[in-house]
């Protein structure tokens, strides 16, 4: 094969990932139909999507864990397959779930694959960024879910991979070692490391990721950075508020000044979308309290990417 051209954005390698018509069946279920995705070097590309969606078989046909049945898959220029010697020592792998031996201990474990590599990071310092430092002796096994996944990902990283792959790194995550693992991710992409990660929270997603890429029954439903996904108008903002479920949506919306839609997002939860000012608020105040409800967790906000999903399935996407 020749050597790739010089690309418009000033890098000559091969992009970090590029799939072409990615496709992956398990029987009757299509878990990933057609995916066409290219993400440029050093970047943190967010796959976004419900239980369900494909981000994981995505992940795995990227990393080589599955072979695809139509389409094709270069990671970092490389058939993750055919060269998957070649490529691994140029990746990183958090699977779902982490896993390592279960009676090895936590700092054990990560020297063990730190061995594995040519110039690794140094492992108490990454114990610590992680704040693993006090549980170094504790076998992975009585290890907290957290903490697991931690390891995991102090495991995927500690050889200076080119690109990592992280699986829902932050499930399960109370918010303090959510917030460790955000600030990590954001000093290896400040690296220039590239990243893909799943991930169900649109919050992860529209902090940390350069590029958002939504996908729902396996197909990329839509894809761009967060602000271009989510921005849209600056008009258009939005009032959110809980009430009993099936008040009369059509009622409302009538209440308002002409342009502004009405939606019961999910059972008792409701949404009006358009240029909120007082007027508005104090309108949708007053008609709830026509029908004698209180129009509780009231909040004024901008379109997020939750709301893109929902516009663009009608399905919310926490299920
Ligand atoms: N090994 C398998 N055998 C059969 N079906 C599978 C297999 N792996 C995945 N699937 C199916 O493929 C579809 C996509 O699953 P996948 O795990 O990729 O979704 P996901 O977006 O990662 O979901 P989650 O957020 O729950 O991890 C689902 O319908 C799932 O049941």
């Amino acid at each position: 094969m020749s050597e790739s051209p010089q690309r418009a954005d000033g890098d000559s390698r091969e992009p970090a990932l590029d799939l072409v018509g990615l496709t992956k069946r398990f029987g009757a279920t299509t878990a990933v139909n057609g995916i066409d995705l290219r993400m440029p070097r050093g970047q943190l590309l967010a796959l976004l999507g419900p239980n369900g969606a494909g981000k994981t078989t995505t992940i795995e046909l990227c990393e080589g864990f599955l072979r695809p049945d139509a389409g094709t898959v270069r990671v970092l220029g490389l058939d993750p397959i055919a060269s998957g010697a070649a490529l691994r020592p140029m990746i990183g792998v958090m699977p779902q779930g982490g896993g390592a031996y279960p009676g090895i201990g936590c700092a054990e474990m990560l020297r063990l694959v730190a061995s594995c590599g040519a110039n690794p990071l140094d492992v108490d310092w990454l114990l610590d960024v992680l704040g693993l430092s006090t549980c170094g002796r504790t076998p992975f096994k009585r290890l907290s879910g957290g903490q697991q996944q931690r390891l995991s990902l102090a495991c995927a990283i500690v050889n200076r991979p080119e690109l990592v792959f992280l699986d829902e790194p932050t499930s399960g995550m109370d918010p303090q070692a959510r917030r460790l693992v955000w600030e990590l991710l954001a000093a290896l992409r400040a690296d220039g490391v590239s990243v893909l990660l799943t991930t169900h929270l649109m919050e992860e997603a529209e902090t940390l990721a350069d590029h958002v890429v939504i996908i729902d029954h396996g197909e990329i439903v839509a894809s761009g950075s967060p602000t271009a996904l989510t921005n849209g108008d600056p008009e258009n903002t939005q009032v959110r508020f809980r009430a009993r479920a099936g008040l009369d949506t059509r009622l409302l919306a009538a209440a308002l000044p002409e342009g502004y839609a009405v939606r019961e997002t999910s059972p008792g939860s409701y949404r009006v979308d358009g240029s909120v000012d007082p007027q508005v608020i104090s309108a949708v105040t007053a008609w709830c309290a026509q029908q004698g409800v209180l129009a509780e967790h009231l909040q004024v906000g901008k379109r997020d990417l939750e709301d893109v999903f929902l516009e663009l399935t009608g399905r919310e996407l926490r299920t």
